[in-house]
């Protein structure tokens, strides 16, 4: 009788299995919207959760079959989640700038999670750091390292592997604008803090898996996940605290991100809890640094491999003294239009995520979207769109010209994303890359090493866009 009862159990259990891997991806299907091919259990993420293409790539794959179907939107399945993917770029307007209230949170599948009014709270008070003015107070600081950099480079022997160089750069700028401490990563190769930085960002496909899986609203609930693993918010933990004695000793007379996330209430409590703080530094420094830097490498890539620009670019930036009117790059055709073009071609965040906080219609259509429902803007498939950018494989700043870019949707180009989300270090950012690259071609000329292949492939196992196999280039001094 047992054996009968339990038989028809597993039977039924079976049964009930089947139904559910053939209904689960009807979702998309019942709303007539087009989803490509979602594979149980993976939905259409399995060539990125198992590595095979880097983040986001397969978005882009779908974003070109919605595109050539003439639809202004498609479903994606992330595991058995629905996730919406907006394709047409007023639609794209709507939800990330014209309505984003009902859009405010990201997906929390990324260290950039905090959300409604926590984050409003968080960017509220930080917002007042990354103006014109702080960032021209921070310049002298900025061309110090610059400096140390181009130091750095010529004990470097050749080929140098740009990457692993502009990431240290990068950890020490990130640090002095947000703490004003140095974290001597330049000077102290493999330091632990690199380490874990590292380990943040490059992982092994069961952490890509958890990547996944922590953006499943239920996942998260049930198993409490934390979006920092216990070793990283350890590490930070006591990095914190080395921080602020070093901030208490310093003598920089500005106020940095720092103070303001330590400072005390009217009546003596505090603003932000211990692990607030921890996690907001943690997030600049992660946000900050491995986007500069790659943005960076990707940007010496394309200059070493067309010479004819690189020299153009040398000759603009040699008639500015960056130390005494650095604001005035900004007014540069050349090196603002080859930073947009090294954005739209490698964009770092292949895709941006939202998350629907209210239930919203889709204008013109029966799509509704319920609280909670989310959405990924396909950043990549928009760049390598040939619509808006003709052969988006070849690399080309004219495209940024006044001439070429009047009437072009301001949506065609998000990499730094848009609405009140929209990243809070765009100006650092392109500050930081203007500085550096004026300050090493001034010194250097830098080649393809042949260790570089062309074109580049992408590392399938990185959270942002970035080079599989390193960029190595020769450095030559110039003077
Ligand atoms: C080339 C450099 C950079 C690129 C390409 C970049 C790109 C992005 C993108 C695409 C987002 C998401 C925007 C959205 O969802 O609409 C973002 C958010 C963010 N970025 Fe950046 N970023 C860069 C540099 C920086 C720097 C230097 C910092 C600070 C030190 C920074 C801090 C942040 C923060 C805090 C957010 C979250 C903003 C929020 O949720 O309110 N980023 N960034």
């Amino acid at each position: 009788m047992f054996l009968i009862t339990s038989g028809v159990f597993v039977f039924l259990g079976v049964i009930w299995i089947m139904f559910k891997i053939a209904t689960v991806f009807s979702y998309w299907k019942n709303k007539n919207v087009y989803t490509g091919k979602p594979q149980f259990p993976f939905g259409n993420s399995k060539n990125v959760v198992l590595q095979k293409l880097p983040l986001g790539f397969d978005v882009t794959e779908l974003y070109t079959e919605i595109r050539s179907r003439s639809e202004k939107y498609g479903g994606y399945y992330n595991f058995m989640t629905p996730v919406f993917v907006p394709t047409d770029l007023d639609l794209i307007k709507t939800i990330l700038i014209s309505n984003s209230d009902s859009f405010i949170n990201r997906v929390s599948a990324n260290l950039l999670h905090s959300r409604g009014d926590q984050w409003k709270r968080m960017r509220l008070k930080i917002a007042p750091f990354f103006t014109n003015l702080k960032i021209k107070q921070f310049l002298p600081v900025m061309l110090r390292k610059t400096d140390e950099l181009i130091r750095l480079m010529e004990d470097t022997p050749n080929p140098l592997n740009v990457k692993e160089v502009l990431d240290r750069y990068t950890i020490d700028l990130i640090g002095l604008y947000t703490s004003s401490v140095d974290l001597e990563t330049m000077k102290n190769k493999d330091s632990e803090l690199e380490r874990q930085l590292g380990n943040f960002f490059n992982k092994s496909i069961v952490d890509t898996l958890f990547r996944f899986l922590i953006t499943i609203p239920k996942v998260v609930r049930y198993l409490k996940i934390m979006t920092f693993n216990k070793e990283v918010t350890k590490f930070f933990m006591l990095l914190l605290d080395d921080i602020v004695h070093a901030r208490n000793r310093s003598k920089l007379e500005t106020t940095v991100v720092l103070d303001v996330l330590t400072q005390k209430t009217f009546n003596g409590g505090e603003y932000f809890t211990r692990s607030e703080i921890v996690g907001n530094l943690a997030t600049l420094l992660l946000a900050g640094y491995e986007t500069t830097s790659n943005a960076l490498t990707f940007g010496l890539y394309e200059l070493a491999y067309n010479m004819e620009l690189q020299e153009k670019l040398r000759i603009e930036t040699s008639t500015l003294e960056t130390s005494l009117e650095p604001f005035s790059l900004l007014d540069k055709f050349l090196i603002d239009a080859q930073f947009s073009e090294t954005l739209r071609k490698y964009p770092l965040t292949t895709i941006n995520t939202r998350e629907c906080t209210e239930t919203f219609r889709i204008p013109n259509s029966n799509i509704i979207l319920g609280k909670g429902s989310q959405i990924y803007i396909p950043l990549r498939g928009i760049h390598w769109d040939p619509e808006y950018y003709p052969n988006p494989e070849r690399f080309d700043p004219e495209r940024f010209s006044e001439e070429n870019s009047r009437g072009r949707h301001p949506c065609a180009s998000l990499p730094f994303g848009a609405g009140p989300r929209r990243c809070i270090g765009d100006k650092l950012g392109m500050m930081n890359m203007k500085i550096t690259i004026a300050s090493l071609l001034k010194s250097y000329r830098f080649r393809l090493h042949p260790k570089t292949r062309s074109p580049l492939d992408y590392d399938a196992k990185a959270f942002l866009l970035q080079p599989k196999d390193g960029v190595f280039l020769n450095v030559e001094k110039i003077r």
